[in-house]
């Protein structure tokens, strides 16, 4: 499951055979993060008087995958705070991916715990949000993600990848670093930005194509 591969390129693979698995408007906490792994999805609700936690389930998710929390967006409350970062981080866990925000960012700064998130905001969402599911599908955007799907983090933000589509997309992918690579040797060899382009077909890299 490991892969250097960038959220660039698994993008244009799925742009190529038009998998919608971009998390739009989700951005990395720090630079130089990074997290790969199957997906555990928690989806949260809002309370109505009283009632309503954050992060109760933290304890049931295994090493090695990455939290993918959809709070709907919403910014006016936490789902994930610094005490889950250190437990997170203790436990194994391969990162956080919220549709949502988070807060006591220091805190997972300090232990290097990687997450992703719509924004920062110091209002908890104790007494103001539930879980409602864990491990049920969940949509951001236009992408559908199961649990066991394939997330992948960098510092241009999350996409996923079905986990029955992995091996492709990654095969995709790794042709397209072999050809923006080749671009850019092309260049710095001398060639003009447009005869690199159109000699290796970048243009029509992450184009969906005909496939047998
Ligand atoms: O209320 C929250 O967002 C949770 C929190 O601060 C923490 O885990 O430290
Ligand atoms: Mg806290």
């Amino acid at each position: 499951m490991r892969t250097d591969l960038s959220t660039a390129s698994i993008s244009d693979a799925l742009d190529s055979l038009g998998i919608p698995g971009q998390l739009h408007g989700i951005g990395a906490l720090g630079r130089g993060q990074r997290a790969v792994g199957p997906v555990f999805t928690v989806t949260y609700e809002p309370v109505g008087e009283t009632g309503g936690t954050v992060g109760d389930f933290l304890d049931d998710v295994p090493a090695g995958m990455v939290m993918l929390i959809d709070n709907a967006g919403r910014t006016d409350c936490t789902v994930w705070g610094g005490i889950m970062s250190e437990t997170a981080h203790a436990r194994g866990i391969a990162g956080t991916v919220i549709n949502g925000t988070c807060r006591d960012v220091a805190v997972a700064t300090a232990v290097g715990y990687p997450i992703w998130s719509a924004s920062r905001f110091m209002r908890t969402g104790k007494d103001r949000v539930r879980v409602s599911a864990v491990q049920a599908p969940v949509t951001i955007g236009r992408a559908v993600i199961d649990p066991g799907d394939v997330l992948v983090a960098d510092d241009d933000g999350a996409v996923v990848v079905p986990a029955a589509r992995w091996d492709e997309v990654v095969d995709i992918a790794q042709h397209v670093d072999r050809t923006e690579q080749a671009i850019v040797e092309a260049v710095r060899g001398g060639a003009t930005l447009a005869e690199a382009r159109a000699a290796h077909g970048y243009h029509s890299l992450q184009s969906q194509k005909e496939r047998s």
